[in-house]
C-alpha cells in the first residue's frame, strides 16, 4: 500500500493531537458522532483545535477520518475521549474501524482528517514525546521461537534507544513477573501457548514503564483459558495505575474487563462512555405475564396504568413504570387473570447496544 505509514518496533507506539468538544462525555453517555454527520460528507472543516480536558484524557480524537485510496471512508469523524485510569473498549464489530482508528492514533498510519492528542500531547507534533509513555501490541510482535521468552525480551529491550543497558536484567524480570511468565522465562517462544504469547507481547510493550496501553483485539484466537489469562493481566495492568485502550469484537468481553466503552458501527462511533452509564441509560424494566387470558391480563395492566402494553397469544409486556410487580401481581390474580409466570426484565447491555447501532454483536467469550 502507498498509505502514509511509519512503521515502528512492534509493541510501542505514540501519537499526537489536540482536544475536543467532546471532552464533557466524561461521566455521561453520548450517543452519535459529533453533529452525527460525517465531515467527509460535508466537507466541513474540523473545529478549531481545543486542549480543554485533555489533561485527565489519555486520548482524546476530534473528527478523526480516514478515508483510503479508492474511497473507502474507514474511520469518519470520530470523537473519542478516553478518561485516564480506565479500561476503555472499543467495541465494534469486524470491519467498524477499530484497527484504523487505532494506527491512526499511534502515528502509524496518517488521518485525512481530523485531529488527536495522546496523554495531553498534540499529535502528531509530539509524537517522539508521547511515544516513550505509550505501549501497544497492535499487529503481534515477532518474536523468535527457538529464543526463549527472555531472550526474545532482550531482543526487544536492545531495540530501544531510550532503555539503558545496565539496567535491562532487571528491566525484564520486571516485565517478565508482570505478565506471569517468570516461570516460562527460560522455554522457547515456540512452546509457549498463545495465552503465553499474547502475554509475551504485553510484556514487550510494559518493559518500560507506560502511562497508556493499546492493544489491538488482545484475545483474538484465544481458547478460554488463554482469553481468561489475557483479561486478568489487563485489569491487574489497569489495577496499577496505566490507562488501557482495548478494541474487542466481543462484548462480553468489554463487558467483564472494561470501565468505559466505545462503540463503533461503519466507522462512525454511536456511543461512547462509563460502561453502567450505558446500562442505566437503557429501555425501562418491562412486565412480562404467562397466562391464557391475554386479553384481560392487558386490561388489568392498561387499567392500572402501565406504559406500552403489548398483548400476544399467551403472554402480555408492559412497561412496569414505578408500580411494584407484587402489586401488579395480586392485582391481576384479584381480577381473575390465570397467572402461569410472572417477571420483570431488564434490557441486558446487548439490547441496548443492538438499540444504539441497529446490529448484533457477537456475545461469546
Ligand atoms: N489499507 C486499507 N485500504 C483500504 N481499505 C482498508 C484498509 N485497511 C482497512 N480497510 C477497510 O476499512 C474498514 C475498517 O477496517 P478495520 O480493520 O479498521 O476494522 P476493524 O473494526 O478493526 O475490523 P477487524 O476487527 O476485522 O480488523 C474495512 O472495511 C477494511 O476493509
Amino acid at each position: 500500500m502507498t498509505e502514509p505509514t511509519h512503521r515502528g518496533r512492534a509493541g510501542v507506539a505514540g501519537v499526537a493531537v489536540e482536544a475536543v468538544d467532546a471532552v464533557d462525555a466524561v461521566d455521561a453517555v453520548t450517543v452519535g458522532t459529533r453533529a452525527g454527520a460525517s465531515r467527509e460528507d460535508t466537507g466541513a472543516p474540523p473545529p478549531p483545535p481545543s486542549t480543554e480536558g485533555a489533561g485527565a484524557h489519555a486520548v482524546v480524537t476530534s473528527g478523526l477520518t480516514k478515508r483510503f485510496r479508492g474511497g473507502h471512508v474507514a474511520v469518519d469523524g470520530v470523537d473519542l475521549a478516553v478518561p485516564r485510569g480506565s479500561v476503555f473498549g472499543f467495541l465494534g464489530p469486524n470491519g467498524s474501524g477499530k484497527t484504523t482508528t487505532i494506527r491512526m492514533l499511534l502515528g502509524l498510519v496518517a488521518p485525512t482528517s481530523g485531529t488527536w492528542s495522546l496523554l495531553g500531547t498534540p499529535m502528531p507534533a509530539g509524537l517522539a514525546r508521547a511515544l516513550p509513555r505509550v505501549g501497544a501490541v497492535v499487529e503481534g510482535p515477532a518474536f523468535y521461537p527457538y529464543l526463549s521468552g527472555e531472550a526474545n525480551l532482550r531482543r526487544f529491550d536492545v531495540a530501544d534507544p531510550s532503555a539503558d543497558a545496565r539496567t535491562a536484567r532487571a528491566r525484564i524480570g520486571a516485565a517478565l513477573e508482570r505478565v506471569g511468565l517468570t516461570a516460562a522465562a527460560g522455554r522457547r517462544y515456540r512452546t509457549y501457548s498463545l495465552g503465553m504469547r499474547q502475554r509475551l507481547a504485553i510484556a514487550a510493550a510494559l518493559l518500560v514503564s507506560r502511562e497508556l496501553l493499546v492493544l489491538d483485539e488482545p484475545t483474538n484466537g484465544l481458547d478460554p483459558q488463554g482469553t481468561r489469562e489475557v483479561r486478568t493481566l489487563i485489569r491487574r495492568i489497569a489495577e496499577d495505575g496505566t490507562t488501557v485502550f482495548v478494541s474487542s469484537h466481543l462484548l462480553s468481553e468489554v463487558e467483564h474487563m472494561c470501565t468505559h466503552v466505545g462503540v463503533m458501527r461503519t466507522g462512525r462511533l454511536v456511543a461512547q462512555g462509563p460502561i453502567a452509564a450505558l446500562r442505566a441509560s437503557g429501555d425501562e424494566p418491562r412486565l412480562r405475564v404467562e397466562t391464557p387470558d391475554a386479553g384481560a391480563a392487558a386490561a388489568v395492566l392498561a387499567r392500572a396504568g402501565l406504559g406500552d402494553v403489548r398483548a400476544a397469544d399467551d403472554e402480555v409486556t408492559a412497561v412496569l413504570g414505578a408500580r411494584a410487580p407484587e402489586d401488579i401481581c395480586a392485582l391481576l390474580v384479584g381480577e381473575g387473570v390465570a397467572v402461569r409466570g410472572f417477571g420483570v426484565e431488564r434490557p441486558t447491555l446487548e439490547d441496548i447496544f443492538v438499540g444504539l447501532t441497529g446490529e448484533g454483536f457477537d456475545v461469546g467469550a
